[in-house]
């Protein structure tokens, strides 16, 4: 995309405001070749790998990019679905309703959605709304638990746009919505509603992407805030301790990762007699390879082969009404003190009374 925000942004443009909905990004074919370009990118983040550049650029280019696209390029098929990635689908769909939630609930908010690798990517979006007119832009990452990796990548992709504009707007971000009440009754809901359709299982596994273990001890606040979800979930669906367990999927590489594993938990549960589980994952905002290939396929595998009976993925909250209201009040909220109103709302009316009224008593 092309745009040229310096010149359509001038004096006098209107003044809007915008949600901008941030993922992580996905590559645009279940190809080798589509997945070296998404990697290179993904991967050459510092935020994402933090390992000395030189060393880490050298194992990436001389290896990593060499063999990992075509494996996962394999995965990425078993998931692909007619309309594309499924990340990229259920993104585009949230920023289309959050739109019109907000609409709903009388806020004027021009809402787009961007990829932090691939496409549509942060910056042309961003410069496509300044073309628009907007002069007010709140970020919101599509991560509940605030990571270095994820939140704060994002915020750097934004403010190294910020570094080459000239009239920015007024900028916000949210940083995490982990402990929300209506985020975490989301996800209560879609757990019921799966119990009532399916049963309870003995164990719910509530697995999230891990992170490296370093990261903890670095003050990464990832691992806390993903305790604390698991918690709040948990203590909202009336579960002991003994109901449920927090794990972490997705390692890459051969360092420490956050700990419990989720495959390898999976498998010790099934080899100490346990027959039945649920898995959600509550840190994907939508359903994506790391769900529905590493959870809903190999997970499964799996724990069925180490002696498992049923295992049940219960989904993310993609477009459901209730994860919507969550993201939608979550919003509203950070959007208070701009100017967001289709109608002119009831008190701002009344003032204009007051001051006529004023007005016709002084002349
Ligand atoms: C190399 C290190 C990685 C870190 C650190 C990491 C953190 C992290 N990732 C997500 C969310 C997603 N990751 C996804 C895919 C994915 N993640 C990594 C590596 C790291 N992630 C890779 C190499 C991949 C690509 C797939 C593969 O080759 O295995 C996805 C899915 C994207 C999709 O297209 O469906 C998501 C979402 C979080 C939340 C996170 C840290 C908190
Ligand atoms: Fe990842
Ligand atoms: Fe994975």
């Amino acid at each position: 995309m092309t745009t040229r925000p310096e010149a359509a942004y001038s004096h006098g443009s209107p003044n809007k405001t915008a949600l901008l909905y941030c993922n992580l990004g996905t590559p645009d074919a279940p190809t080798a070749p589509a997945l070296r370009r998404y990697l290179a990118q993904f991967l050459s983040d510092p935020r994402v790998v933090e390992i000395p550049r030189l060393v880490w650029l050298a194992i990436l280019h001389g290896i990593i990019l060499r063999v990992r696209p075509a494996k996962s390029a394999a995965k990425y098929a078993s998931v692909w679905t007619s309309e594309g990635s499924p990340l990229k689908v259920w993104t585009e769909k949230q920023a289309k309703l959050l739109q019109g939630y907000l609409g709903e609930r009388g806020h004027a908010v021009t809402v787009r959605y961007a990829m932090r690798y691939g496409s549509p990517s942060i910056s042309d979006t961003l410069n496509a709304l300044r073309a628009e007119g907007a002069t007010r832009i709140l970020v919101l990452p599509a991560y509940p638990q605030y990571s270095g990796a994820t939140t704060a990548s994002v915020i750097d992709d934004v403010a190294s746009w910020a570094l080459k504009t000239r009239h920015l707007p007024e900028l916000r971000f949210i940083n995490r919505y982990h402990d929300e009440p209506l985020y975490i009754a989301a996800l209560a809901e879609s757990v019921r509603a799966h119990w009532a359709a399916n049963g309870r299982p003995e164990r719910l596994v509530i697995s999230f992407h891990g992170m490296p273990a370093r990261t903890l001890a670095l003050g990464d606040p990832y691992h806390c805030e993903c305790l604390k979800t698991g918690r709040l979930l948990a203590e909202t669906l009336g579960l002991s301790k003994a109901d449920y367990i927090v794990t972490f999927q997705s390692r890459f590489g051969k360092a420490k990762w956050l700990e419990p594993y989720t495959e390898p938990t999976l498998k010790k549960l099934a080899a100490e007699g346990v027959k039945n589980v649920a898995v959600i994952c509550p840190g994907f905002s939508a359903d994506c390879l790391e769900t529905l290939e590493e959870i809903s396929m190999e997970a499964r595998d799996a724990f069925l082969q180490a002696g498992g009976q049923r295992f049940d993925y219960i989904p993310c909250l993609n477009d459901s009404p209730a994860g919507m209201r969550a993201l939608t009040a979550l919003a509203e909220r950070h959007l208070q003190g701009w100017p967001t109103q289709l109608k002119p709302d009831a008190a701002v009316l009344q003032m204009q009374r007051d001051l006529a009224l004023a007005a016709g008593a002084s002349s």
